[in-house]
């Protein structure tokens, strides 16, 4: 197997469709999954590049493993459910410390799945209060899903969290996908930004030396404090 050129981490909470869309990705379709255990990674050789692109558990006991994984990354791939304002919350509160061992220069796409259960959840809800789909003036609702401006807004929180500019970043319109792993909705677009966004990187790197890779037998679990937690 050739060394991979440069690193893709796909990291978020579990259940909002990591591997699902891995695989609709890779395999052109949508099987039944099982939670990810540890990590798994698939290899995609794009141009004359290879890149391998990590699929990470969501569960919080494998939560030490995730900045282990994003050593080196030149892109990580924050996902949420659409569908669960939480999982766009836990990307900042639980994830993005893990993106500190990444490349000082990864790019940080911001991806919203399973876009198809709203679009259905809408279309029930206006059926059941007698509106067509499209037809306007329902009361208004506690949202119940995030609207792409949050998830932009996090994506300029974190340019700030990297004391990066927005003016030398992609911008927000082009780094937050909202995607569905079941249908393909704006999968390809998703990891084919990525990577021709990641080959240029890929060039750079190979002029200064060395890609980092993984060594899962180098992990060690955090020791533990006798007083369970430091400053
Ligand atoms: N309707 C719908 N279901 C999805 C979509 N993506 C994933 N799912 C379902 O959501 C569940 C979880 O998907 P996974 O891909 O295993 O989620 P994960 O993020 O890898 O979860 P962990 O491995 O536990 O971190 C599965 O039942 C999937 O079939 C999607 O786009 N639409
Ligand atoms: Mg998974």
């Amino acid at each position: 197997m050739r060394k991979p050129d440069g690193k893709i981490v796909l990291l978020g909470d579990m259940n909002v469709g990591k591997t699902s869309l891995l695989q609709r990705y890779m395999e052109r379709r949508f099987p039944d999954t099982v939670s990810t255990v540890g990590g798994a990674f698939y290899l995609k050789q794009w141009r004359s590049h290879n890149i391998s692109i990590w699929d990470t558990a969501g569960r919080e006991q494998f939560h030490g493993l995730g900045s282990m994984y994003c050593r080196g990354a030149a892109a990580v791939i924050l996902t949420y459910d659409v569908n669960h304002p939480q999982s766009l919350v836990e990307l900042e509160d639980r994830f993005l410390g893990l993106t500190d061992t990444a490349n000082t220069d990864c790019l940080f796409a911001i991806v919203g799945n399973k876009v198809d259960l709203r679009e259905e959840g809408a279309t029930e809800s206006q059926e059941k209060e007698g509106h067509s789909p499209g037809t306007a003036g329902a009361s208004p609702k506690v949202p119940k899903h995030v609207r792409l401006e949050d998830a932009m807004a996090l994506y300029k929180k974190i340019l700030r969290y990297k004391m990066l500019d927005e003016k030398d970043a992609p911008a927000a319109e082009q780094m937050c996908f909202e995607t569905s792993a079941k249908t393909g909705h704006n999968v390809d677009l998703l990891f084919e930004t990525l990577f021709e966004m990641v080959v240029p990187m890929i060039l750079q790197q190979r002029a200064q030396g060395p890609v980092q890779t993984v060594d899962i037998s180098s992990y060690k679990p955090p020791r533990q404090t006798k007083a369970g937690c430091c400053a």
